[in-house]
């Protein structure tokens, strides 16, 4: 298995190049045993699609790249916590878990107009098995906030 260190730090470059591109702060690598299977940016301004976060982005290229709707046993590493529609989709994936690094309370501190409810613990509550795991690399990852508003045409949403 990759080590989800290892896995982060990918999901990490893959957001500097998002930014390099103009795109929000967030990154996610997706790994089956030692294959990663995906690692993507944010797309939302580059596609104008509200729903392209970096988790379905993800989630979407990993499905194609093992031509299988369903994740099991997939380990993601994702830059920041995911928002509810992303912690659904890995869900609906049937991923095992998710790591992460900054928080949906650091996002809205960085402008991002998050939901802020305990969607982990509901998700639970309504049965979902996915494993979230926080504080993997957290500073790294908050620091893409602070990159990402370093440029001067950053949009948020
Ligand atoms: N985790 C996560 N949170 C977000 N909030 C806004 N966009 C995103 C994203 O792509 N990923």
């Amino acid at each position: 298995m990759i080590p989800p260190e290892d896995l982060m730090r990918l999901a990490i470059e893959r957001c500097r190049e998002g930014l390099a591109r103009g795109q929000s702060p967030f990154g996610c690598a997706i790994a089956v045993g030692d294959r990663v299977i995906a690692n993507e940016h944010n797309t939302v301004v580059l596609t104008t699609d509200i729903t392209a976060h970096a988790e379905v982005n993800a989630i979407r290229a990993a499905n194609r790249a093992i031509q299988n709707i369903f994740l099991e046993g997939a380990v993601v590493a994702t830059t920041c916590e995911p928002c509810p529609m992303c912690m659904a989709a890995l869900h609906w994936a049937r991923v095992d878990t998710v790591y992460y690094g900054a928080t949906i309370a650091d996002a809205a501190l960085g402008g991002f107009n998050e939901l802020q409810f305990p969607a982990a613990e509901l998700l639970r509550q309504g049965g979902s098995k996915l494993k979230l795991i926080p504080g993997l690399l957290p500073e790294e990852c908050k620091k893409l906030f602070l990159e990402w508003q370093s440029n001067p045409n950053h949009r948020v949403y």
